[in-house]
């Protein structure tokens, strides 16, 4: 019994020694410190496809502290095994239905070319802050999806309330009066409030009369839901739904807008890129015109140099740069050893910008993609995550981000200020990317 805790006691510590050795300290794994919590940094695509894929028994979330108390236990980006998959399914299977796609690619154009209309008004707005622009367009998209939520008060009030929100997703964990954290905390308390509201009296409503048909939003989907069989149906509790919607806009809100905003960025300075990006785009615009016909959401996603131009944007700066996970046992892979209780930092950024895995990372190339096509998720490309939690929003924000590309470079050119791409603590414009614009005369 002694001898057994012993022989415990000398692997634990021979497991540590090895994680402080040589690879770790110089190889594309290796332990660092980030916000105070000390972790072990995977830059190996090989390495991070195993975190990925091994989810639930052998890695679970694990976020700055933050974020884990900004996001709440019932948040889906921290909620583990069976619970995390039935709200994984519900979510990833509304957001990817093809009925889903064909009524919301309506609602985005119009949202898109509802807010370009206003950019024309030069003397009012000479200069267009990209980024500021972007937010706006992909809120309204997000709490459609979500919550059926359309412009006006309700609408502004979720995105200030939401902006104050996410402010505190990276800050000193300190909740006292008056601390990041703590505004961040209360301005959660009024978002969910006003988001159980609505939960309420969709339940209420739904108690008057059958749903019936595709649901029209994620909190239909959620509502709707009584488990996976007849005997033990069980539905969900009202908190749980109001917690996870709000919860649901921290992955959807920042991405989308930024992607846009730097692909904008990106081809600003690869005037050969953008060039063949219009070429493209005015061709479908010619094509929609001269039938008549509505576009369809397919008519986006097939085309290509667009969506080659969304990877490698994708590749080259994304807001969600790694994801966080937790060793729940000792685990080794391509002989590293990772001990039970650490923190694994799976970083893609590194992966995409690595040369072992991209000829020139650091140039915007979306040729590139043309001989791996551009939607294909790999161990060396993985802007959505993987395994059991890839991205449910994946193709929604696709679709949208194509949509925004194809109204803005067929209604306008424009002249990009200079302006510089910051990477800490989050992706972002230092300037808000302003551009100046001509309405093109067709
Ligand atoms: C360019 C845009 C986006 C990028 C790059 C992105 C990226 C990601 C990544 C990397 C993950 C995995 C997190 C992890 O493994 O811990 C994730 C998860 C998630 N994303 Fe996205 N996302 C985007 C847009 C969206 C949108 C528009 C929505 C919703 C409408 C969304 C909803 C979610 C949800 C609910 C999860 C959690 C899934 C789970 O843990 O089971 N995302 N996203």
């Amino acid at each position: 019994m002694k001898g057994e805790r012993i022989k415990k006691i000398y692997n634990r510590i021979s497991l540590s020694l090895r994680v402080l050795g040589e690879n770790y300290r110089y190889g594309k794994v290796f332990r660092t410190h980030i916000l105070g919590k000390p972790i072990i940094v995977s830059t190996d695509p090989d390495v991070n496809k195993v975190v990925l894929q091994n989810h639930g028994s052998v890695f679970i979330p694990c976020y700055p502290k933050s974020i884990t108390e900004l996001l709440g236990k019932s948040s889906i980006l921290q909620m583990n095994g069976n619970l995390q998959k039935r709200v994984h399914a519900l979510i990833g299977g509304f957001l990817r239905f093809p009925q889903l796609k064909a009524r919301i690619t309506r609602d985005i154009d119009n949202s898109v070319k509802l807010s370009l209309s206003t950019w024309k008004d030069k003397d009012h707005r000479p200069i267009i802050y990209l980024q500021e622009e972007t937010k706006k367009i992909t809120f309204e998209v997000l709490v459609t999806v979500l919550m059926s939520v359309g412009p006006g008060e309700d609408m502004n009030f979720l995105q200030e309330e939401f902006e104050e929100f996410i402010k505190g997703l990276i800050c000193l964990p300190i909740k006292l009066p008056g601390t990041r954290l703590y505004k961040s905390l209360r301005a959660k308390e009024r978002l969910l409030k006003m988001v159980k509201r609505i939960v309420e009296e969709r339940r209420m409503a739904m108690d008057k009369t059958e749903a019936k048909g595709f649901p029209n939003d994620a909190i239909d989907v959620l509502l709707r839901d009584t488990g996976e069989s007849n005997e033990t149906q069980q539905r969900l509790p009202l908190d749980f739904i109001s917690g996870n919607i709000v919860e649901m806009m921290i992955p959807g809100e920042g991405s989308v807008p930024m992607v846009m905003t730097l692909a904008v960025k990106f081809l600003s300075d690869s005037p050969v890129a953008l060039a063949h990006l219009v070429k493209e785009n005015m061709e479908l615009k010619r094509v929609k015109a001269h039938s008549g016909d509505e576009y369809a959401w397919t008519d986006y996603t097939s085309l290509s140099f667009t969506q080659n131009v969304i990877s490698e944007t994708l590749r080259m700066a994304n807001i969600i740069n790694a994801v966080w996970r937790k060793a729940l046992k000792d685990v080794e892979i391509k002989g590293y050893l990772i001990p039970k209780g650490w923190c694994v930092l799976a970083s893609f950024s590194s992966v995409h910008m690595d040369e072992e895995n991209y000829e020139n990372p650091y140039e915007f190339d979306p040729w590139r993609w043309e001989k791996t096509g551009a939607t294909v998720n790999s161990s060396t490309f993985t802007p959505f995550g993987g395994g059991q939690r890839l991205c449910p929003g994946l193709e929604l924000s696709r679709l949208e981000i194509s949509i925004f590309l194809h109204h803005l470079v067929t209604t306008y050119r424009w002249v990009a200020e200079e302006d510089e791409i910051i990477h800490f603590p989050t992706v972002k414009m230092k300037r808000k990317l302003p551009i100046s614009i001509t309405p093109i005369d067709h």
